[in-house]
């Protein structure tokens, strides 16, 4: 029995900024962040839009494109380190949100029976999901279960994060029916406790703050969306764990350079050019290529032979990040439907090949594993229309974004958008206080 993907749909903020908009705006070249970290457009959302709408909208849409019955999911696992509450999951918002417009074909609470949950750990937290998601319907091959990453990468504005925000999510069906992509059960995993990005509560004291009434509490500790990082820091981390865990999976597969098995690599991608960058010195290991200086280093990222094995094995899965930005959890999940999509519209056959999965989420942990695209690959991808539908987004200027990124705008940008959008947070009922309602419009 095979175990895997069998279907996947994805959602993406419905708004973008030129990426050379900010960079102008910022003082920065256009040449570095395009032509050195592949950056084009960066998703962002509009007023209505979080990480449980954009987790519903990819649900719904797993669900009608390739007519589910709701009443046969198990469970739904969401990976997100964007959750909107720090008790009830996130996963439970977006649940409800589609139960509500799957009421009038399924009846009422057709998720009554599922099994619904949020898995965090950074950015791999979705992988997290898959992996036990895989384990559950190994257990229960006749059950099937949603995996869906939401997020919504935000950094302070002109920060060096800045460029590197983006969001969306991506949904798939896992069971013993993998139409899409099948995977081997073997995990390369390696974990270390560092402080490379992470969310922790901010700490307020009242004496700091400007104009505190009187009855305002000495010391407070509050949530943001925006991580505490440090870049560079969180690209070595990135860097050491991708290798510890693919030696991790070399040692359990006994394996042989896996990689160059794998038609294409698929990493989590805080940026389009991460991958490429990163995997240099797995790269340079596994070919007995000097790798200490930071010249060694730079001979074999413009190598023939490295620019040569990045156009056939990586380049296709970048394309809808440059376009996006980080999605976090979804970004992995995004490289996959991406290169997928590529091969799809270039008419490749894929069926077979063997697909190697490098995935990473910051504080740490990186997970190596694989998977073979199966014979029905094409009718899975058929539903997407993945660069087709980017093109339906709403660009917005720089001084809109900001607005946005600040939390100063009242009213949604596209006050007729169709689909799922917030459309209040309870202030006042004190038992209610910051429970959030959704609607859906036609
Ligand atoms: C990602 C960084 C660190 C980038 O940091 P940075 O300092 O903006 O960029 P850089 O100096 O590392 O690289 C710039 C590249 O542009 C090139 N360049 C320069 N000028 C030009 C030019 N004119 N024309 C053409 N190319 C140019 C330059 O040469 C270089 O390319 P290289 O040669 O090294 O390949 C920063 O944006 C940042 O801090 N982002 C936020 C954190 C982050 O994304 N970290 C990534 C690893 S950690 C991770 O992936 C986990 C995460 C973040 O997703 C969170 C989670 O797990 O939840």
């Amino acid at each position: 029995m095979t175990f895997g993907i069998e279907a996947a749909s994805y959602h993406v903020p419905s708004l973008y900024l030129e990426i050379k908009d900010l960079a102008e705006r910022r003082g920065i070249e256009p040449a570095k962040l395009e032509k050195g970290l592949g950056l084009h457009k960066m998703g962002f959302p509009d007023v209505h839009e979080d990480a449980a709408t954009f987790a519903a909208e990819a649900l719904l849409k797993l669900i009608k494109d390739y007519h589910i019955n709701p009443k046969d999911i198990a469970r739904i696992y969401l990976g997100t380190e964007s959750a909107l509450d720090a008790a009830k999951p996130t996963a439970s918002y977006a649940m409800q949100m589609v139960e509500e417009v799957l009421e009038e074909e399924f009846g009422e609470r057709c998720f009554r029976n599922c099994d619904v949950v949020d898995m965090t750990f950074a950015c791999i937290g979705a992988v997290d999901a898959l992996h036990n998601s895989l384990d559950f319907v190994r257990v229960n091959p006749d059950k099937k279960a949603v995996v869906i990453a939401s997020d919504y990468a935000k950094y302070e504005l002109a920060s060096s994060g800045e460029y590197t925000q983006g969001g969306g999510a991506v949904a798939v069906l896992v069971s013993s029916k993998p139409d899409l992509i099948e995977f081997e059960n073997n995990w390369g995993v390696a974990t270390e406790s560092v402080f490379d990005f992470f969310k922790p509560r901010r700490h307020f004291k009242k004496e700091n703050l400007e104009n505190a009434p009187e009855n305002f509490p000495e010391k407070i500790e509050i949530f943001t969306d925006e991580p505490v990082f440090d870049g560079q820091y969180s690209n070595q981390c990135y860097q050491d764990r991708i290798r510890e865990a693919y030696n991790h999976y070399k040692e359990i597969t006994g394996k042989n350079k896996p990689y160059e098995h794998w038609e294409y690599l698929i990493f989590h991608l805080p940026y389009a050019f991460h991958g490429k960058r990163v995997f240099t010195e797995i790269y340079s290991l596994e070919n007995g290529l000097s790798y200490e200086t930071p010249e060694e280093q730079k001979a074999v990222a413009k190598s023939e032979a490295y620019i040569q094995f990045i156009n056939d094995k990586i380049e296709k899965s970048q394309r809808a990040s440059s376009e996006i930005g980080n999605m976090y959890t979804a970004s992995i999940f995004m490289a996959l439907l991406s290169a997928l999509q590529t091969s799809f519209n270039e008419n490749e056959e894929l069926t077979g090949k063997e697909i190697g999965f490098l995935g990473y989420g910051s504080g740490s942990k990186s997970k190596v594993f694989a998977g073979k695209v199966s014979v029905n690959w094409k009718n899975v991808v058929s539903k997407w229309n993945l660069f087709e539908g980017l093109k339906n987004r709403t660009a917005i200027n720089f001084e809109t974004y900001e607005k946005l990124h600040r939390k100063q705008l009242e009213n949604s940008v596209n006050e007729n958008y169709k689909g799922f959008g917030l459309k209040y947070v309870e202030l006042e009922n004190p038992v209610l206080k910051g429970a959030r309602y959704y609607h859906y419009q036609k």
